[in-house]
């Protein structure tokens, strides 16, 4: 198949990470027969600097056009100036808004090497197997904001329809899953988490082969570390689940490994790994590009429909976990490129076999 790819590389090991993407799926087309082109463009503090804008207009124009986008990471302390008026994220959250892609994905699965080396017993992390589907265009993140002499604001605003489709689609993915939904919000205290638990409740009578249950936030965060097997979906609101899935990624042994999947919109769907641009380790070839690669698995599943080429990639990537030398955050000595490269080879040699 033909397919048109829109690869943001971003800040700090975005490009480092991105181009390790970049690297497989050009495998993948070798190996499948197909034809992806690659389009690059700027986003985020690289796009700041270059064009004064952290989302310019030719790459709004090719995010438009394209089939899938894979982004690296965007932000860092060059930005990150309080007063500035312009900084990176701004280009990421305009370019979630521009696509509409209101179901942001994160599976976590975990590999017996690496949830080794998280800090929780092995008997907690075994059998750990979950989605999170987090809102990604609406709440907090996108409501006004104010700031003046005495103080700040930022509004959280959630519309029933804005609720109903994420939670709609947290409860299509459940229904092809183990039939359980954990739907997580603070509705002690907060009138969008009331308006999110009374729309979930109300959906949940549309699929009554699913087990809904909610649960406030902060005892969720703690629950992911004590039993977190229990858990198959959990949907939740925009900012809940950035910090969830960050805390969720210690089970799997380093937020490195986290993949994710940006849906839901009528275009393209985005593809990055939830970490950022970790300038603490750029351009050192010390990132761990695996949440990277297993996004580019879930591109091909889930904007391109290439089921065999997406369970290949994981595949490959099962097998260099198994295997392999790793990155440092995984206790190993290899660098970014060298577990690409272990990836493709485990691709190739995986593809022979067939
Ligand atoms: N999607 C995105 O573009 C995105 C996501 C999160 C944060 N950010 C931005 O990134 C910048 C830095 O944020 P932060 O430091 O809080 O979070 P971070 O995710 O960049 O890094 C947190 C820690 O995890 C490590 N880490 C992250 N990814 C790794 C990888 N692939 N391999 C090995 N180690 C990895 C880092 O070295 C760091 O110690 C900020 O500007 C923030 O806004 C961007
Ligand atoms: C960089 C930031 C705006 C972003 C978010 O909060 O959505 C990031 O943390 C993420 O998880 O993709
Ligand atoms: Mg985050």
């Amino acid at each position: 198949m033909k397919a048109h790819i829109v690869v943001l590389p971003g800040d700090g090991i975005g490009p480092e990470v991105a181009s390790s993407g970049v690297a497989v799926l050009r495998q993948v087309a070798q190996r499948f027969g197909h034809a992806f082109a690659f389009d690059e463009h700027a986003i985020g503090g690289d796009a700041i600097d270059r064009f004064g804008d952290p989302l310019p207009p030719a790459t709004r124009e090719a995010l438009l056009a394209c089939d899938a986008v894979l982004l690296g990471a965007v932000g860092g302390p060059k930005w990150s100036d309080p007063s500035a008026s312009v900084r990176p994220e701004q280009g990421l959250l305009a370019m979630r808004k521009l696509l509409g892609v209101f179901a942001n994905v994160r599976p976590l699965k975990l590999h017996p090497r690496t949830a080794a080396l998280s800090p929780l017993k092995p008997e907690r992390t075994k059998d750990v197997d979950l989605v999170f589907v987090r809102e990604l265009t609406g709440g907090i993140y996108f409501g006004a904001k104010t700031r003046d002499a005495d103080g700040a604001t930022d509004e959280c605003r959630y519309s029933v329809a804005e609720v109903e489709r994420v939670v709609r689609h947290a409860f299509d993915l459940a229904r092809s899953r183990k039939r359980k939904l954990t739907s997580v919000d603070k509705a002690n205290v907060l009138e969008t988490s009331r308006l999110w638990r009374s729309v979930a409740t109300r959906v949940a009578a549309d699929y009554p082969d699913v087990e809904l249950e909610h649960q406030l936030v902060d005892s969720m965060a703690m629950h992911l570390l004590t039993r977190p097997a229990d858990y198959d979906v959990i949907v939740t609101e925009n900012m809940f689940g950035d910090i969830l899935t960050d805390e969720a990624s210690v089970l799997a042994g380093s937020l490195g490994l986290s993949p994710s999947a940006s849906v839901g919109g009528p275009g393209a769907g985005i593809y990055e790994p939830i970490h950022g641009s970790a300038p603490d380790i750029a351009g050192q070839s010390l990132a761990n590009p695996l949440g990277t690669i297993l996004s580019v698995a879930m591109l091909l599943r889930h904007s391109l429909g290439l089921q065999a080429e997406a369970e290949a990639v994981e595949a490959a990537v099962g097998q260099v976990l198994t295997h392999g030398n790793l990155t440092r955050d995984l206790g190993g000595t290899a660098t970014t490129h060298a577990v690409t490269r272990a990836v493709i080879d485990a691709l190739q040699t995986e593809t022979e076999a067939a």
